[in-house]
């Protein structure tokens, strides 16, 4: 067997197609949406996420609003910055790009940030709105694969799904989403504690690896069918992408998003998604 690609490009594409139609809707109305970044630090991965952000919403017609700090930058300055994108009326969702530099309190950041404006979904708020299943922005990535597997028709009703890795990104905040009533999933969350991981995951219909360990989901361990997604991004010593997934379980699995290519453009469309329909519950 060949795996079928779950196409995060194409997909990603279409999306941002669907998001374009949406903020001239909402311009006509007078409102257009902006996107605030603050990235602190000059780490060479973040500021190139940070571009492609800003370049994604250049091409659905979202506003940008960039803010840098130096890494040397204190916990007040950060703070001072946040409390600024959360008065801007321009700024109708931010982010803070992750990680910030050693030694600031993340938590203390986010907590910061008014959580009407979380374009990430990973505000204390926005996590507890979706525990209670109140309307809010989802957490990207995690929306972003049930939108992969959705559009490519892979069934998530009654499925079970084994997620490695407890991240507050996509592991813990995963099992969240798929376990509400709109996709009915069984899920199990593995993590270094996990006594026997290959047993887990030969039991899943849809295995989202998530550890950030290269190549720790082995063909051996795929139920054949299932589908998997790649999420874990390390790089070898060219600084390629390493995946967590190892190519070979191409041949085991029904459906497989490539890294990069997969999951990566669906956390960059979900943001927009976020940003567009934050500004679409104030209209
Ligand atoms: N505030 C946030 N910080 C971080 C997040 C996040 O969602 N919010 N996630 C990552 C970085 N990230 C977005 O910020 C991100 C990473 C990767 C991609 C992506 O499209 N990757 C490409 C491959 C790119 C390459 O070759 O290096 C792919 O998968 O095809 C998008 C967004 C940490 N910080």
């Amino acid at each position: 067997m060949t795996a079928q690609i779950l196409d995060g490009k194409a997909t990603s594409a279409a999306i941002k197609s669907e998001l374009t139609t949406r903020v001239q809707a909402l311009k006509a109305r007078g409102i257009t949406p902006g996107l605030g970044t603050l990235l602190v630090g000059d780490d060479p991965g973040s500021k190139w996420y940070v571009a492609g952000k800003h370049r994604d919403c250049a091409e659905v017609g979202i506003a940008s609003i960039q803010r840098e700090l130096p890494a040397t930058a204190t916990q007040e300055e950060i703070e001072a910055v946040v409390r600024e994108l959360n008065e801007d009326p321009a700024c109708t969702g931010y982010i803070v790009q992750l990680p910030l530099p050693k030694g600031i309190d993340t938590n203390r950041v986010l907590e910061l940030m008014d959580p009407d404006k979380d374009a990430d979904g990973l505000h204390p708020t926005s996590l507890g709105r979706l525990v209670l299943g109140v309307p809010g922005p989802l957490p990207c990535t995690p929306n972003g694969i049930v939108q992969l597997l959705r559009r490519h028709g892979v069934e998530i009703n009654g499925a079970h799904v084994v997620v490695v890795g407890r991240g507050i990104t996509v592991g813990r905040s995963i099992g969240l989403l798929l376990t509400r009533k709109s996709e009915n999933a069984t899920v199990t969350l593995c993590h270094t504690g996990t006594r026997d991981l290959s047993a887990q995951l030969r039991q899943a219909d849809i295995v989202v690896a998530a550890a950030g360990v290269p190549h720790i989901v082995k063909p051996e361990d795929v139920k054949p069918g299932a589908a998997v997604l790649d999420v874990g991004v390390s790089r070898d010593e060219n600084g390629k992408i390493v995946g967590d997934v190892h190519p070979g379980v191409a041949e085991v699995a029904g459906w497989l998003s490539p890294n990069p290519g997969g999951v990566g453009p669906m956390t960059r469309a979900l943001l927009l998604w976020n940003v567009v329909e934050a500004a679409e519950r104030v209209v």
